[in-house]
């Protein structure tokens, strides 16, 4: 009985590796921009997971670019620190002694944390942050967020230059100001104007629910551009939603050809979204 059941997982897994022959041919060469949230990261299985599925990404030819956020770590952070912090639309209200945080917590102990664990898998991860090759310039969003910061330009050469050599770029989610400034951007607006630098055929929202629930709690496996409009006006898409479905609409109008909102605490997230017909998450792209 044990031996016939064990055979069948077998078959099981036989067949999955043989329908992601197509997947595998699609992908090919395709550009793939990853955010991997925060929330994301919930301990080292979850962050090992996901650097085994991004190195067999690059792997199979596909190109990951990999964008982070880590805004809990950055609350630790702050609050090991006696500095108080509170959020407005998804955004944090960004003083200058915040912003020193929010770089040193991102560009050091999150982005490091990832590019290890990527090249534990052996890939060949390289960690940068905005700043770095004039990746992502910004402007302030709005005086009264202090040092938040709007991409206005990205130069997507370097990332070019790190994927052309198999290696795997890891972003911080931090701009230079036009004045010497330092930006705190939200990680899933940094992911999109990234992806649509790149032109990438998919941008990963990665997250901690399935997708972008209706207003009975249920996930849309797909949500049109004028969804997205209705459920943020009547308070449906909330708090941290908020960045991710602009994120996605923005996307989509920068040439990103979709956008997928999905769970990242999911093992394979990432893999059962591309090379498999199951899916994941909530699929958002441009109107045919
Ligand atoms: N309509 C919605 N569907 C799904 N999640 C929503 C919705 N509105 C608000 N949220 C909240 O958004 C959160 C995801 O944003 P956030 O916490 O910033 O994630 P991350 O750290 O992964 O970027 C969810 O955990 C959920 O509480
Ligand atoms: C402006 C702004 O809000 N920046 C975010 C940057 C980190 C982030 O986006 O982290 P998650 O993806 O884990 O939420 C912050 O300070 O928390």
């Amino acid at each position: 009985m044990r031996h016939r059941d064990m055979n069948r997982d077998w078959i099981a897994t036989a067949s999955t590796l043989s329908q992601a022959l197509p997947y595998l041919q699609r992908y090919e060469g395709a550009t793939v921009v990853i955010k991997f949230g925060g929330h994301a990261m919930i301990d080292d299985a979850a962050m090992d997971g996901f650097a085994r599925d991004i190195v067999l990404m690059r792997q199979v030819g596909v190109n990951p670019v990999v964008v982070h956020g880590g805004g809990p770590m950055i609350n630790d952070m702050l609050k090991r620190l006696d500095i108080k912090s509170e959020f407005v639309n998804g955004k944090r209200v960004t003083d200058a002694a915040t912003v020193e945080v929010v770089e040193a917590v991102l560009s050091g102990l999150v982005n490091k944390r990832i590019v290890q664990a990527i090249n534990r898998q052996g890939g060949r991860a390289v960690g940068l942050s905005g700043k770095d090759s004039n990746l992502m310039t910004c402007d302030q969003t709005n005086a009264s967020l202090g040092f938040v910061g709007t991409p206005t330009d990205i130069d997507p050469a370097i990332l070019r230059t790190l994927t052309q050599a198999e290696n795997i770029p890891v972003i911080a989610p931090i701009g230079a100001g036009r004045n010497g400034e330092t930006f705190n951007v939200n990680g899933d607006t940094a992911a999109g104007a990234i992806a649509a630098s790149l032109a990438a055929d998919r941008l990963l929202l990665l997250t901690d629910v399935e997708g972008v629930k209706d207003k009975a709690g249920n996930v849309l496996t797909e949500i049109t551009p004028t969804q997205i409009r209705e459920l943020t006006k009547d308070g449906t898409i909330a708090g941290g939603m908020i960045p991710k479905t602009e994120t996605a609409l923005a996307a989509i109008e920068g040439g990103v050809r979709a956008v997928v909102i999905l769970d990242g605490r999911a093992p394979n997230a990432c893999l059962l979204e591309l090379f498999t017909d199951h899916g994941a998450g909530s699929l958002i792209r441009t109107p045919r």
